[in-house]
């Protein structure tokens, strides 16, 4: 396919998501199954520009001064492909499969409508109601992360110490151009994609399949760093999910001690045994069950609460999960935080530690999560987190926005990292 005709599949698929109100990688994958003979090399292409058009709706809307299908893919090309109107527009010439050319009142709004001047929710790509919370997360840097956050992300991998030196990983996959991560220890990252490219299928490598390496945003792998599980450590992943975090703990507790893995949802952990497996990890216990956690109350030396919540950081990754998120699911997240930080916190032993995670900026879900948490829990304390950060990452104190008495907040634009917010509470011996 030329890029006409992926042009005008994306506009498909984008009115379907839209219309629908569809996940992106539903529609992408339907579309796939109803068009077989587009090869993978089209298939990336096409989901670039879907993806890039969801990240830069707003963006795309206004150059265009409308928020149609065809405005927001085209704003795609235009926005993060770097390409001009001529440009575009000699790519479409004789291709029967393209959509219409651009129109002259198209070209007119195009050159008009400069973002400079468009306000800073359309420059961030963000929805109106959003503005507020990031504000308070990141102030007059605000415009800035948000933009961060519409941009494409990098792949981030977590190499497996139980299994293999991250060396020899940068080798197996050297022809992917992959680096050593700024921050991770473990961490080993692929750049972001530049137009209709794609990222090697990593999950089809042999070192993969041996469990030499997972993939884990360096945000996660740096939240799971901070928990600082230890060998020996009786530790309680209560939101275990997939087990992404879990697995980290699991090799910074070099298989001893124990670690149980819960999660509300069954299905939300059936992943986990493969992956546990997989990665040799031989420490947890998942326990689906919630009376099976009754003997754990008041034992554990860690817990780990990884939340659910808005997703607000992962707007690279979820850009459809940014403008189908509400104010009334960010409430129903709130009182579920709060719920779970209380019931979650009774498995903490005298002295011992609660890590509290979000992948939001928002800081309802984050900063007053937590001084909501100590003034009904006062046999918690925070810890200083400065002096945390310090010790773990020395010299990188510029690279997250720390609260000392709350916690740290990464975002894509300061730690390069999808957004996570991490805060470690200390209980009363
Ligand atoms: C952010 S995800 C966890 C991701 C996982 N820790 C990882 O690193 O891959 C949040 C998880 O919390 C779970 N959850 C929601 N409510 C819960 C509750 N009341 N108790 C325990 N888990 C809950 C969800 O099912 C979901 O899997």
């Amino acid at each position: 396919m030329r890029l006409g005709g992926r042009l005008a599949a994306a506009i498909e698929i984008i009115e379907e998501i839209q219309a629908r109100h569809r996940p992106a990688a539903d529609a992408l994958r339907e579309w796939g199954l109803s068009h077989r003979f587009a090869g993978a090399g089209d298939r990336a292409a096409i989901g670039n520009i879907v993806y890039d058009a969801l990240r830069r709706r707003r963006s795309a809307a206004w150059l265009f001064g409308e928020e149609t299908s065809r405005a927001l893919a085209f704003g795609a090309l235009l926005l993060e492909w770097g390409l001009v109107p001529d440009a575009l527009e000699a790519q479409l010439v004789d291709d029967r499969f393209g959509p219409p050319a651009l129109t002259a009142v198209e070209r007119n709004a195009i050159a008009a409508n400069g973002l400079d001047h468009a306000p800073g929710a359309v420059r961030g790509d963000c929805p109106d109601w959003c503005v507020e919370q990031l504000r308070e997360a990141f102030d007059d840097e605000w415009i800035a992360e948000a933009g961060a956050l519409a941009s494409r992300p990098p792949l981030d991998l977590r190499v497996n110490p139980l299994r293999a030196k991250r060396e020899r990983i940068l080798q197996e996959l050297s022809d992917t151009g992959a680096l050593l991560s700024d921050l991770a220890p473990h961490g080993i990252r692929i750049a972001p994609i530049e137009g209709s490219g794609r990222h090697p299928n990593v999950q089809a490598e042999p070192a993969y399949r041996k469990g030499w390496f997972e993939i884990q945003d360096e945000g996660s792998q740096l939240a799971a760093e901070l928990a600082g599980a230890r060998p020996g450590m009786q530790v309680l992943d209560y939101c275990a999910g997939a087990g992404g975090k879990t697995l980290a703990l699991s090799a910074a507790m070099e298989n001893s001690g124990q670690i149980f893995a819960h999660d509300s949802e069954k299905q939300r952990l059936a992943p986990i045994f493969e992956r546990l497996k997989r990665s040799e990890s031989r420490n947890v216990q998942v326990m689906a069950r919630h009376d099976e956690l009754q003997s754990l109350a008041g034992r554990m030396d860690l817990v780990l609460v990884d939340a659910p919540c808005s997703g607000s950081g992962t707007w690279r990754r979820r850009p459809d999960a940014k403008w189908r998120l509400t104010p009334r699911q960010l409430e129903v997240r709130l009182a579920e935080q709060s719920d779970i930080l209380d019931l979650a916190s009774a498995y903490v032993r005298p002295g011992g530690r609660l890590a509290y995670i979000t992948c939001s900026v928002f800081a309802q879900e984050n900063h007053h999560q937590i001084e909501a948490f100590l003034s009904r829990h006062p046999q918690f304390s925070a810890i200083d987190h400065e002096g945390l950060w310090d010790t773990r990452f020395p010299g990188h104190a510029a690279r997250a926005r720390i609260d000392a008495a709350k916690g740290i907040l990464l975002s894509p634009l300061r730690s390069g990292t999808d957004g996570f917010f991490f805060s470690m509470l200390h209980k009363a011996g």
